[in-house]
């Protein structure tokens, strides 16, 4: 069969009425500003681009290059195109409304720039999280509480992971796709379309160097995985944790898993690890497009109302079966569930 390009799989989008011509034309821009950041994270040791910038942003956290290159290349490619109103980031404490000498449009896009940076110099998988909201009506210069708008209002969510091959995965809200560039012809081409999450698995990944750390229902479910077979699940699990979110995300998305960021002692007073408006909201919605889940070890993600631009909240996603499983040992522990 022909491969089908981002661009054919968009217009046929279009045709089918999921989305409008303007939506399709900054995802568009968002892919090519992501092959942009493809080329700059693959020069590595080699290109300047490893290390750190010397800087911080606004969550106190140590600037990488490459965050701050990428943050450059998505702000510089979605400037101009008249598909938005202003763009949220990351990497910059407000959003950044288009420049006046430039047409604007009716949306709204928040990215990680880069997601697992911590990564970068050792040459493991990073990537691009993205989400689009509607500029709400009458707001020509949009504030940082116009795009605090619930998960279940995102017209689209993507990621793009920079691994041994990069591919782009993406949702309208009618199923979970995946794009893999082609290098030679410079192109995203679409190598899966309605992706499905198995409901069970028997792969978990989380950050075990936290546990001691853990509330006490996340203890007891991964204890009881941890103790396998022998335990009351029956069974044995494997972990896997490469400490980049998208990475960790995309094998779920491709072989089944879940992921955790529960709450901690140590970072309970921010409300998590993870932020929701950049991380947590759009990959939630792109695993529930895959038939999976994504709450908070207590509520659905997509239904939290946000309330800053980049609150934390603890994430659980994946196989549906297992996220079950663990948001009910804490709707016990709370007294919630009989
Ligand atoms: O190593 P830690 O502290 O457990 O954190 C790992 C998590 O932090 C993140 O790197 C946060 O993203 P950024 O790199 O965009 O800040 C996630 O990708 C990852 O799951
Ligand atoms: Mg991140
Ligand atoms: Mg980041």
């Amino acid at each position: 069969m022909k491969p089908i390009s981002l661009i054919q799989f968009l217009i046929e989008e279009r045709r089918a009425g999921r989305v409008n011509a303007e939506l399709s034309l900054l995802i568009e821009v968002v892919a090519r500003a992501c092959k942009r950041i493809a080329v700059a994270t693959n020069k590595g040791a080699i290109g300047g681009v490893l290390g750190e910038a010397g800087t911080g942003n606004i969550q106190g956290e140590a600037q990488k290059k490459l965050d701050v290159i990428s943050n450059e290349i998505l702000l510089e490619a979605n400037a101009w195109g008249g598909q938005l109103a202003a763009c949220a980031s990351e990497e910059m404490e407000d959003p950044q409304p288009i420049p006046d000498m430039y047409p604007k449009g009716n949306h709204l896009l928040l990215f990680d720039p880069l997601d697992g940076s911590s990564n970068i110099d050792v040459n493991i998988s990073v990537g691009t999280i993205f989400s689009v909201l509607r500029c709400p009506d009458g707001i020509s210069e949009p504030k940082a509480e116009h795009f605090l708008q619930k998960g279940t209002t995102q017209l689209a969510a993507g990621y793009v992971v920079y691994g041994p091959a990069t591919v782009l995965v993406l949702t309208f809200g009618h199923g979970t796709h995946e794009f893999t560039l082609d290098r030679e012809v410079g192109s995203f081409t679409l190598s899966r379309r309605d992706i499905l999450i198995p409901e069970e698995t028997g792969e978990f990944a989380i950050n075990m160097s936290n546990q001691r750390h853990w509330e006490p229902p996340m203890q007891r479910y991964i204890g009881e995985l941890l103790a396998g077979k022998d335990g009351p699940r029956g069974r044995d699990f494997n972990m896997r944790w490469v400490a980049s979110m998208v990475a960790d995300v995309h094998r779920i998305i491709t072989r089944g898993g879940v992921f955790f960021y529960p709450l901690d002692a140590k970072i309970k007073s921010k409300g998590g690890k993870l932020r929701i408006m950049y991380e947590a909201n759009p990959m939630a919605f792109i695993v529930e497009q895959a038939g999976g889940a994504a709450t908070t070890g207590r509520e659905r993600i997509l239904d939290l109302q946000p309330t800053g631009l980049h609150q934390r909240v603890p994430v659980f996603l994946g196989s549906k079966k297992e996220i079950e499983v663990a948001t009910h040992y804490h709707l016990v522990a709370d007294g919630a569930h009989g």
